[in-house]
């Protein structure tokens, strides 16, 4: 069914976003541009995809009952999950009940929380995977990490942006990564996963698309991570074309598991043409914020198409891309952004400032977009535009 009909008529497609920060906004735009009706839904008021929505709720997302009433309430024709932190059990009965999650109820599920992926990825489809254990308890926490070996990762079973997660080097850094993890997490504390360190040449994401006429791969988009979150992204990585045959082999099969139409981003750890899954995001991708100035079709619109059913015949790649993160640090509610004139001085630069309405510690609050005649010269101008930015706490 692609009929698209007046937003606030009957005959609106109604589409619900369950989370509403800077991916979910250009989702909304995306959807918006194509007439749809859009509700944005999140933990917190305005939130960046509250603003260019038609309305808005907030609640708390992990709370079933809550979520299940606003569904009931608004009846979308689309329930668009934007986070990981949501009761995913109410979305299982929703969808039972005929209502349509993206991309399945399933997949939000088993990747909201990283066990679930992780044994569907590597004890069910066989991917290759970093080794690694869950624990509950301090004590069995411990032997996680004697099993993995040293270094390992340790990251609360859900979470997401690098929340509570730490790299454990040596002995002395056991203590303080449990302590992390439990109070580091999206939603409190509890389960960890251990994995052993992968020593890999570059990490990507490959964006992968399915639609109503297959599956699409983005070209692979290779980022740079500090504490866990991404600070620059690029794209086209460079690979070697084993790498990337068997990167897409790998995102195919994981997307083809999780099943349903929309963008996912399938982040995956390179070394020489030896590929090992990470993990990936039912939804579209952090590191693809670079998509909005490196593709004709952005990951937003990839996924707005996809969802609603349309085709997608083609995406246009335009040439070496970068995004750089504009990340805030400090405590305040009326952050303003000057210097703008000037990150914005050269060609081919561009920038969004998500709107976010505080920050209270570190939060990625904007990010700059550059071509460049090569990867290296997108990057160096991203970075250069987001230097170019100056914060004012308003203190
Ligand atoms: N097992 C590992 N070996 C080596 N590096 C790792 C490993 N796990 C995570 N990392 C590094 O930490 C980064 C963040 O890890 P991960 O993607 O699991 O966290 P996240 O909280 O889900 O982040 P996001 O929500 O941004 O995807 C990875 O992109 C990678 O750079
Ligand atoms: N890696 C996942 C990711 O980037 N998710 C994006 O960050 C928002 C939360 O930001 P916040 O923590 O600043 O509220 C989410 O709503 C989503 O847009
Ligand atoms: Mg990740």
């Amino acid at each position: 069914m692609t009929e698209i009909g007046t937003p606030g008529s009957a005959g609106a497609r109604r589409v619900m976003l369950l989370g509403s920060g800077e991916l979910g906004k250009e989702v909304v735009i995306a959807l918006q541009r194509l007439g749809c009706e859009v509700i944005a839904v999140d933990r917190y008021a305005d939130a960046p995809a509250m603003q260019v929505a038609h309305r808005h709720h907030v609640i708390d997302m992990l709370d079933a009952d809550a979520l299940s009433g606003l569904v009931q309430k608004e009846l979308p024709h689309l329930v668009v999950p934007e986070v990981e932190a949501i009761a995913t059990e109410a979305l299982v009965e929703l969808e039972s009940q005929g209502f349509n999650v993206v991309p399945t109820a399933r997949a939000t599920q088993l990747t909201m929380n990283r066990e679930g992926i992780r044994r569907l990825a590597a004890e069910e489809l066989g991917l290759p995977t970093s080794p690694y254990r869950f624990a509950d308890s301090e004590d069995s926490y411990r032997e996680a990490v004697m099993a993995v070996g040293l270094p390992c990762v340790v990251k609360p079973i859900m979470s997401s942006s690098g929340k509570g997660q730490s790299l454990v080097r040596r002995e002395s850094d056991i203590q303080s990564a449990w302590e992390y993890a439990q109070s580091g997490g999206r939603a409190g504390a509890g389960r960890v996963i251990v994995e052993g360190f992968v020593d890999f040449d570059y990490e990507i994401t490959l964006l992968t698309v399915r639609h109503r006429d297959g599956t699409r791969f983005c070209a692979p988009i290779g980022h740079r991570q500090e504490d866990g979150d991404y600070r620059e992204s690029w794209q086209p990585q460079a690979m070697s074309e084993a790498a990337l045959a068997r990167s897409q082999e790998i995102a195919e099969a994981v997307t083809a598991a999780l099943g349903g139409y929309g963008v996912f981003g399938v982040e995956l750890f390179v070394k020489g043409d030896q590929v090992w899954f990470s993990e990936v995001s039912p939804r579209p991708h952090d590191t693809g914020l670079v998509t909005l100035i490196s593709q004709d079709l952005s990951e937003f619109e990839l996924h707005a198409r996809a969802i609603l059913g349309l085709p997608i015949p083609a995406i246009r790649q335009r040439g070496p891309s970068a995004s750089a993160a504009l990340v805030v640090r400090g405590e305040s509610n009326r952050v303003s952004f000057s210097g703008l004139d000037r990150a914005l001085a050269e060609p081919d630069t561009d920038l969004r400032l998500f709107g976010k309405p505080e920050v209270r510690g570190a939060r990625r609050m904007g990010v700059t977009l550059a071509l460049g005649e090569n990867v290296e010269e997108a990057v160096a101008r991203a970075d250069r535009a987001r230097k170019a930015i100056r914060v004012d706490l308003g203190g």
